[in-house]
């Protein structure tokens, strides 16, 4: 299995080019399923999800076919043919590796009046129920069964009749599941308490271009009104937020500055805010971000929300950075129960970190110093390079497939801007 090692010390500086967005291509994805004409998605990044998710589109019968892209650009372009399918089914074995697997429960059951699909089960991160993508859905008019670790969900008739639902909590997941079961169903459906998150809104956006009737994108109320079919559309993925703000951090961290050409500062109005609170300049420019570390980090108070507030996936991200700042920071994790896996492994690097329940106290020490850890989920992946980048000595992160998850060529991308970081295989 590789590792990744990190040789501290070194400020980051230069350009750095942000990829498109995990989180919105595993829900873009999803929607070549609603229609038989081609969906060509580009600046799709290079990530083991996005291969994986090609993978379950193949099983039902979608063919994907990635074009001209060469191999020292970032990013790739997409066809997904979803002409005829032949299976309904996500299985276990993917689904229990690749959460975002749920997402082609509600579109297979609008094509195909039928979908089973394996119940995702927990992750490391915490509890991850569904119980809100199946409310939706039936609120939408379908009949949800669950039998032997699987959703079987079917449409009366063939087609969703569409209703309406407002959410107790405010899900990703739900709401998108949702939206791609609605788009094509007979009459009009209202979503309450919709997640506004920016990859919701890429997601409207790419239905809206095949077709689909939606009202309300980016707010909490969102009115579909059923359209009988969709057609193919050419698509860009968004940039990503969360790597952006994860880079971001690196500059901080290590007391650099980066470019981040591509990234979108109105998509990450939370994670600016806390780094300008926490000292670092960051300047917005047309195209990309400049983040400029000058003298000592100081310590701040984050509490992660659904959008427009501070992001769970920059919650580990930020714990590392503020074990460099000048006092002590209070995090607290509202989302998922259980992010905090990485905790153990900076205390490894010398982090002084003290969990209760779900806030931890950071008190900033004057040095990390490297050693080996082990990535527990991507995002606390992401933690322990950045303490990496800052520590003195070296670190040697395992388990690097989290990592490659959800970031497109990190080692070559850190490289580029001065890090002293390699990838080794055992
Ligand atoms: C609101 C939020 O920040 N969502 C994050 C969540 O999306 P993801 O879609 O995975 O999770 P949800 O947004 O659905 O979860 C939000 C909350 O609702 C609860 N829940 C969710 C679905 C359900 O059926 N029942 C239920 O109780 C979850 O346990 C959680 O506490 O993880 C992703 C990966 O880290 C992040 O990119 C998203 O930003
Ligand atoms: C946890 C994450 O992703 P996933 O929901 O795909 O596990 C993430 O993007 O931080």
């Amino acid at each position: 299995m590789d590792r990744i090692l990190i040789r501290g010390g070194n400020r980051l500086s230069g350009r750095l080019k942000i990829s498109g967005a995990k989180n919105a291509a595993l829900t873009l994805m999803p929607c070549a399923i609603l229609t038989d004409e081609p969906v060509t998605l580009r600046n799709l990044p290079r990530l083991a999800d996005v291969d994986g998710f090609g993978h379950l589109l193949n099983q039902i019968g979608a063919s994907t076919r990635v074009e001209g892209t060469r191999p020292e650009d970032f990013g790739r372009v997409m066809t997904i043919r979803a002409g005829q399918l032949f299976s309904t089914e996500a299985p276990y074995d993917i689904v229990r590796k690749m959460r975002a697997s749920i997402l082609v429960l509600g579109p297979i059951l609008a094509r195909m009046g039928e979908a089973r699909v394996s119940l995702p089960g927990g992750c490391a991160i915490g509890n991850r129920p569904i119980d809100l993508h199946l409310k939706a859905l039936e609120a939408l008019g379908a009949e949800i069964e669950l039998t032997a670790g699987y959703v079987k969900a079917s449409a009366p008739g063939g087609r969703l009749p569409g209703g309406r639902y407002t959410f107790p909590v405010v899900s990703v997941g739900a709401t998108e599941n949702a939206l791609m079961a609605a788009v094509t169903a007979k009459g009009t459906s209202v979503l309450g308490n919709a997640a506004r998150e920016p990859e919701i809104v890429d997601l409207c956006r790419l239905l809206i271009a095949m077709g689909a009737r939606i009202d309300g994108v980016g707010t909490e109320t969102l009115t579909i009104e059923g359209v009988d079919r969709l057609h193919g559309a050419t698509y860009s993925v968004m940039p990503d937020r969360i790597e952006a703000g994860s880079y971001a951090c690196a500059a901080a961290i290590t007391g650099g500055d980066l470019e981040l050409v591509g990234a979108c500062a109105e998509d990450m109005r939370a994670t600016l805010a806390a780094l300008t609170e926490a000292g670092v300049t960051v300047e917005e420019k047309r195209d990309s971000i400049r983040v400029t570390a000058h003298g000592p980090l100081q310590p701040l108070t984050l509490s992660t929300a659904p959008y427009p507030g501070f992001a769970t996936d920059m919650q580990a991200q930020f714990m590392a950075m503020l074990c460099k700042a000048g006092g002590t920071s209070t995090l607290t994790e509202t989302i998922f129960e259980n992010r905090y896996m990485h905790v153990p492994e900076l205390a490894r690097m010398g982090a002084d970190i003290q969990v209760h329940g779900r806030t931890a106290m950071v008190k900033g020490v004057d040095k990390l110093t490297g050693a080996p850890v082990m990535a527990t989920d991507l995002r606390a992946s992401m933690s322990l390079i950045l303490a990496g980048l800052a520590a003195e000595g070296e670190t040697s992160v395992s388990r690097v497939y989290h990592l490659d998850r959800g970031y497109e060529r990190l080692e070559e991308k850190l490289s580029a801007v001065g890090a002293d970081i390699e990838r080794v295989g055992d």
